[in-house]
């Protein structure tokens, strides 16, 4: 990133997911120095000022009035508060430009607690940003100018793959499959962890095998131009163990359960923009 591309970005809410995001921008380079967030209390900010290097606060309001950039990564029941709160202390919020990454809450929503002349993005990411490996879905509303969405591509590119999507509707969506997919598969993963350790194997062993078995998956699916059906038929060889592996996830219709996680996902997030 060059320095006429560096904004500074203030997030409030120092949780989980925000401090996936700012790790991965502080190691793909971004100047710490232009990185500030905001939190109630302060354990969450000491740990990121000891790690980062970056400025940090207990005050929305600093934050906020300090940055350009303003990256909402508070849970959806505060929005509401919260975005009220900047709207009556932070007297140039039509000047910057805001991000929202939390699920299910609309344009619409922001519009009525800060004001419609706001600038908004919203951008629904994933925790392996913390790893450079994340997925970010984005989309924006029709005040951003292209220089707003080059910025917004190029944060979210240093935490992973970025996906400018059309709709609102694509971003549930997406949310649901790439914003909650990570816990899916670390459900799956711990699952075979557990078959393991049933079976004779010390934790650690169990997990070290797991983890490389889905990195090295991940990873051949990512190299390879065979569809991922072709790849598990690569796996499983005819009257071998993996068919009748393969065969118990088939009859409990694995695939037919990922449907419906991810329509309980996409319905969640729906319910969220009518709740918050
Ligand atoms: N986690 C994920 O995988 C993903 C999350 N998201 C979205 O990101 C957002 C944040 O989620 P996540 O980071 O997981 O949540 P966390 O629960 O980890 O963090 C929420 C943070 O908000 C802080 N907070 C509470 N009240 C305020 C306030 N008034 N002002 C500023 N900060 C406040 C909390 O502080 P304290 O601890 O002191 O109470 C806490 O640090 C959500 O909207 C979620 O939808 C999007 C994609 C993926
Ligand atoms: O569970 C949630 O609501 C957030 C959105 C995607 C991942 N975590």
């Amino acid at each position: 990133m060059t320095s006429s591309n560096v904004r500074t970005i203030g997030f409030i809410g120092a949780g989980n997911m925000p401090q996936s995001i700012l790790g991965g921008m502080v190691k793909g380079g971004y100047p710490t120095t232009a990185i500030m967030a905001s939190n109630p209390s302060r354990p969450k900010l000491d740990m990121l000022e000891e790690k980062y290097g970056i400025y940090t606060s207990q005050d929305n309001h600093e934050i906020a009035g300090k940055a350009d950039v303003i990256v909402l990564s508070v849970k959806p029941q505060l929005m509401r508060d919260v975005c009220a709160d900047l709207a009556a202390h932070v007297p140039d919020l039509d000047e910057k430009l805001i991000i929202t990454i939390a699920a299910g809450l609309r344009f619409e929503r922001y519009y009525e607690y800060l004001g419609n002349n706001i600038t908004l993005v919203r951008v629904m990411p994933n925790t392996p940003s913390l790893v450079g490996e994340g997925v970010s879905g984005l989309v924006a509303d029709d005040k951003a100018t292209q220089a707003d969405r080059d910025f917004v591509t190029q944060v979210f590119n240093y935490v992973g793959l970025t996906l400018w999507l059309d709709n609102e509707d694509a971003i549930d969506v997406l949310g649901a499959v790439a914003g909650s997919g990570p816990a899916y598969f670390f459900e799956f993963m711990h699952g075979l962890q557990r078959a393991a350790e049933d079976l004779g194997f010390d934790a650690e062993q169990a997990r070290a095998m797991v983890q490389q078995t889905a990195f090295g998956a991940a990873r051949m699916a990512m190299e390879s131009d065979l569809s991922l059906v072709d790849l598990r038929k690569q796996v499983t060889s005819k009257g071998g163990s993996t068919a009748k592996g393969i065969e118990v996830y088939q009859n409990a219709q694995l695939s037919d359960i990922s449907k419906r996680a991810v329509g309980a996902a996409v319905t969640r997030n729906q319910e969220m923009a009518k709740l918050f």
